[in-house]
């Protein structure tokens, strides 16, 4: 099995470039489906869950094409309506493709995803907005089946700002005929992408962005180009291993407004940054501030860094809390820091973390995608060596990590036993 080996406790410098965002491109590739010509992607960050969700469309009988960070889709026919379980056990994002197949085809066949490490992440309101659109919804095998003869618009209002439920709908609502009002969604950049990439190939949505979406059906959709947002998660994550080893380097090719909740928690933990023109400068202090955090939908502070500032509140002047309330298990990587000698106790959804002067190196594993993001940062922060396992989460999410990492000057590498 690969493991990381990081030796902490040197400074970063320079400058690292934030890739296309994971959960930017994942529903972007699942809407390429809803037409039979070329769409054609910019700036695909070289993921794992990027080939997951190729091989999905893949065995659906889409022709994918990459080269560097062009992906090249085309799905003249589709050969199957069923995704193959194997994918979606794999990487949960895999049921987003049941709107856009359904919508294409009137019938879409997706194991059901099941729960995961950080949560049980029930697909309710994916299937109660489709079924408000018209899909018959039966569950049979393990499988959900959708149909539909046809689709039509409909008002929808989410109990909760849901991602996934937001894009599903959006996208089975771009074929569907009238209009579909979706209240309460989700407001997250990844969703405005999206909505941008759907109104490229001809789509009618408005207030992407905002908490009420309006989409007119259209017939027909075409193929368009498209150039993926950077990621907000990853560049969080930069900004967090610049500031737990004191360091100063820049963080290029971020949207400033899509990472103003981080921004504003680093600021108070007194992290100095500098905007200047899609990039961020950090210079760090010589010693961090405890802060509070509480995860919120966007945009509120996100759940997918939490980890991360975790790892950087472990060794904070003071005492943090941090408070998770849109996954209920997503503190598994506190088992991890502790093992690195963090002072962390949980009571429910909240942890609070009494800084330490400093961590050590250890044997850890990664629990998923972002605990392994937080291990890496604690690792490079910690004396000694830490031995990072079960990085296969990590390669998920974050395009050439310790390629850039080296690139900033730390000291890591993969290892495959
Ligand atoms: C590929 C992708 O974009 N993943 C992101 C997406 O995941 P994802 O789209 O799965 O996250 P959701 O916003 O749907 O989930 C948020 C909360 O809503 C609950 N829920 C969701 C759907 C549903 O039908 N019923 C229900 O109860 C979930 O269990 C969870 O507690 O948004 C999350 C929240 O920002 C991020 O952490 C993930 O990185
Ligand atoms: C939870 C995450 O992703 P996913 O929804 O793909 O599991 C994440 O990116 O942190």
């Amino acid at each position: 099995m690969p493991k990381l080996i990081v030796q902490g406790g040197r400074r970063l410098s320079g400058t690292v470039k934030i890739s296309g965002a994971k959960n930017a491109v994942l529903p972007i590739i699942a809407a390429a489906l809803l037409t039979g010509e070329t769409s054609v992607l910019h700036e695909v960050p070289d993921l794992s869950d990027v080939y997951t969700i190729c091989s999905v469309i893949e065995s659906l009988g889409a022709k994918a094409v990459r080269k560097d960070k062009t992906l090249q889709i085309q799905v003249s026919n589709i050969a199957s309506n069923e995704a193959p379980y194997d994918f979606v056990r794999r990487m949960r994002a895999s049921f987003l493709i049941i709107g856009p197949l359904l919508a294409r085809t009137g019938e879409a066949r997706i194991p059901l995803p099941g729960g995961c490490a950080i949560g049980a992440r029930p697909i309710d309101l994916h299937l109660k907005g489709l079924k408000a659109l018209g899909a018959k919804i039966t569950s049979e095998h393990g499988y959900i089946r959708a149909t539909a003869a046809e689709l039509h618009g409909a008002q929808i209002y989410l109990d909760f700002p849901s991602v996934g439920a937001t894009e599903n709908i959006m996208m089975a609502a771009t074929l569907a005929k009238g209009r579909t009002v979706l209240e309460n969604c989700a407001e997250e950049p990844e969703i405005v992408d999206l909505a941008n990439f759907l109104n490229g190939m001809g789509a009618k949505i408005k207030g992407a962005g905002t908490k009420v979406i309006r989409i007119e059906g259209v017939n027909k959709l075409s193929g368009t180009t498209h150039v993926i947002i950077p990621d907000r998660i990853e560049a969080g994550t930069f900004l967090a291993a610049a500031a737990v080893t004191g360091s100063e380097i820049t963080v290029e090719n971020i949207i400033f407004d899509h990472l103003k909740p981080v921004i504003a928690k680093l600021l108070e933990a007194g992290v100095k940054l500098t905007e200047n023109e899609g990039s961020i400068k950090v210079t760090c202090p010589c010693s961090l501030r405890a802060v509070d955090i509480k995860t919120m939908p966007y945009p509120g502070f996100p759940t997918d860094m939490q980890a991360q500032i975790m790892a950087l509140m472990t060794v904070a002047k003071g005492t943090s809390i941090l408070t998770e309330t849109v996954f209920e298990n997503r503190f598994m990587h506190v088992a991890e820091l502790k093992r690195m000698g963090a002072r962390i106790k949980t009571g429910g959804r909240t942890a609070v973390v009494q800084g330490v002067r400093e961590l050590a190196g250890a044997q850890v594993k990664a629990t998923d995608l972002r605990a392994g993001a937080a291990l890496v940062i604690a690792g490079l922060a910690a004396r000694g060596e830490t031995e990072i396992d079960n990085i296969y989460h990590i390669e998920r999410g974050y395009d050439r990590l310790i390629q850039k990492l080296l690139d900033l000057g730390a000291a890591i590498k993969r290892v495959d036993e």
